[in-house]
């Protein structure tokens, strides 16, 4: 059997190249939409933290159908939306598309299937790859990661692509090197869950979406493990009260302003929780990251380490990633 097409770097790079003059050329951007479902929405929030966080643009990660049914008023021809899709068959991020389009903004979609509908729907569309002959940097954050950084440039006048560019060029040797170096905590550590009916995921900032992802795809979706994602700047405002010494929890340590989030919430956590399974960025060998953006490059990093240990428990529990019960299976 033929291994499956992937698309070159080459060819991503083209698109990127074009979605960013597109958006270089608009004469005006005043407001950004950052809206997809699910695990696709949760690549959104973290584009969403480094607008807000470094340029006066509007940005706003929303469900695509929180999108459409909102019809934010500010949406118009001087909007950016940005929308991302894996089947790029999803009804609402499809349907989000065709709005958006309407209200004459600029559409830049990713997307890995090239002749669906959202591709269609779209103005500009960029694929990426995905599998096992993927290269990380080739894959959807990261490619969203630099047309962000794209608008960045355009808004504030500064030089954060290239270099934005030059750290997801690394990202290979770093998620590589991790994925090896905690194979066997990872595997220890599911062999521990096969049997546990509840995982929390905790996060702030950036990285939010990484445990939100990880909660709602990973360990609901996928493994049928009752989960949340709690942003870690919440925690102390209810989900503390359901820590307990039994009580299993992801607790993820970003870099940057937020990281005395994490802290605050880990330090209470581990007095209070046996079982907690802390990932942590600033372990991380990230060299050839700029200090500046390592903050926010941290979740193209823990996406992908977390998926390690939802393939381990996967393998633990014997109910592989791959199985719905509901999900493209009926009308819904
Ligand atoms: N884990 C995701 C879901 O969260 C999402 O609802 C769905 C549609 O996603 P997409 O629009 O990216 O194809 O598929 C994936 O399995």
């Amino acid at each position: 059997m033929n291994p499956p097409e992937v698309l070159t770097p080459e060819r991503i790079d083209e698109r990127v190249s074009a979605a960013v003059d597109a958006l270089r050329s608009r004469p005006q951007i005043s407001n950004v939409f950052l809206t997809a479902c699910g695990g696709s929405f949760a690549l959104m929030m973290p584009l969403q933290h480094v607008l807000q966080s470094s340029t006066v643009l509007e940005a706003h990660a929303l469900n695509a159908r929180e999108f459409t049914t909102r019809a934010p008023k500010s949406l118009g021809p001087n909007s950016l939306v940005v929308l991302c899709s894996h089947s790029g068959d999803t009804p609402e991020t499809v349907e989000a598309a065709r709005f958006a389009r309407e209200q004459g903004a600029l559409t830049i979609a990713l997307t890995h299937e090239l002749e669906s509908p959202l591709a269609l729907a779209s103005e500009f569309v960029i694929g990426y790859q995905h599998g096992d002959a993927k290269r990380y940097a080739y894959t959807s954050a990261p490619i969203l990661y630099r047309i962000i950084h794209a608008l960045v440039d355009r808004a504030t006048s500064s030089s954060t692509l290239a270099p934005a560019t030059d750290a997801v060029a690394a990202l290979d040797g770093i998620v590589e090197g991790l994925l090896a170096a905690h194979y066997d905590r990872a595997d220890a550590w599911a062999k521990a869950h096969a049997r546990s009916g509840l995982i929390y995921t905790l996060g702030s900032g950036p990285n939010y979406g990484s445990a939100y992802s990880f909660a709602i795809c990973l360990l609901q979706e996928m493994l049928w493990v009752h989960s949340q994602g709690i942003n870690s700047a919440e925690y102390f405002h209810g989900p503390f009260e359901i820590t307990d010494f039994d009580v299993p929890f992801i607790d993820l340590l970003g870099l940057g302003v937020s990281r005395p989030i994490d802290e605050r919430t880990h330090a209470f956590l581990v007095t209070k929780s046996d079982d907690v399974l802390t990932l942590d960025a600033a372990e991380w060998d990230l060299a050839l990251v700029p200090e500046a953006l390592r903050p926010s490059f941290a979740h193209l990093v823990f996406t992908p380490l977390l998926r390690l240990y939802a393939e381990r428990l996967a393998d633990h529990r014997g109910h592989p990633l791959s199985v719905r019960r509901y999900m493209w299976r009926m009308e819904y």
